[in-house]
């Protein structure tokens, strides 16, 4: 489990959260929403140690974050950054490696048959098994993703923290995205955090949302309850209608055009 509790952070003079607490629980997902510059991304950096925080606590497991050392914090932790890029080329199989190296001793670490079977296994989950020997710098936005979000399986963490993990990919493949982080979450009790623009993907897929305007926590709670119409139009400043999916009958809402 991850808390955030009363979380001040200033970055370039300017306060950028503003006291914001949350929880995000095992076995569950958290969506964060709001507009760009909102404070999304400084919060996702903030819980997983990137940035400093100036008030406040956060707990990892129930153990202050500060009191665990950067391996600890990797064998509980995946990220998934907005900003991932590339400044060297090396095969597929060996990007998703390093996904490994906060479970391996020493400096010079040899990679396992068990290192090998976890990589292959988050190669196939993400569909990129068929990649393995492609250099990194030859392949698509999407399929670059899909390769960060192997690497981060392959790191076993307790949580998955991922920044907008749906940019790139086609429709299909959010959708088959979002399908296999709700059939991991349930697998292996993973805690995931995801911050996301579709506020439709996130009413399908989070079992909770936090909404934040502002750098503030506007409202946060299970999905279904928290999103409507007036606190969308609040946090975006557009008008929305709202409409229910047929399937499992979850809300959904479109942009309503002015002109
Ligand atoms: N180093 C910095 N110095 C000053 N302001 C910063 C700094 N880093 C971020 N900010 C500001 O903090 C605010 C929140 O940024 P953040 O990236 O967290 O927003 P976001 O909600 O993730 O936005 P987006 O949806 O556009 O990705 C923005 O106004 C941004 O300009």
């Amino acid at each position: 489990m991850i808390a955030a509790n009363n979380l001040s952070v200033n970055r370039g003079g300017r306060l950028i959260l503003d006291q914001v607490s949350f929880q995000a629980k095992k076995g569950r997902m958290l969506g964060i929403l709001g507009a760009n510059g909102s404070g999304k991304t400084t919060l996702l950096k903030t819980v997983t140690g990137f940035y400093p925080y100036q008030a406040g606590s956060i707990e990892i497991d129930g153990k202050p974050l500060a009191t665990l050392k950067p391996k600890e914090r990797a064998q509980r932790m995946a990220v998934l950054s907005q900003d991932e890029h590339v400044s060297f080329d090396v095969p597929v199989y060996e990007a998703v490696a390093l996904g490994r190296y906060a479970h391996q001793q020493g400096l010079f670490a040899v990679k396992g048959k068990t290192d090998d079977d976890i990589i292959r296994k988050a190669m196939e989950e993400t569909g990129i098994s068929d990649m393995a020997e492609r250099s990194l710098l030859s392949l698509s936005g999407g399929e670059k993703q899909r390769v960060w979000l192997a690497r981060a399986l392959a790191q076993q963490p307790d949580s998955l923290l991922l920044d907008e993990p749906t940019n790139h990919l086609d429709l299909a493949r959010q959708v088959a995205l979002m399908e296999h982080l709700t059939k991991l979450l349930a697998s292996r009790q993973l805690t995931v955090v995801c911050i996301l623009h579709d506020i439709n993907l996130a009413s399908l897929y989070c079992d909770d949302v936090l909404l934040l305007k502002n750098g503030k926590v506007i409202c946060q709670g299970e999905t279904q309850s928290i999103l409507t119409r007036g606190v969308l139009e609040n946090i975006y400043g557009t008008a929305f209608h709202e409409w229910k999916e047929p399937v499992k009958g979850r809300k959904q809402f479109s942009v309503v055009t002015r002109v």
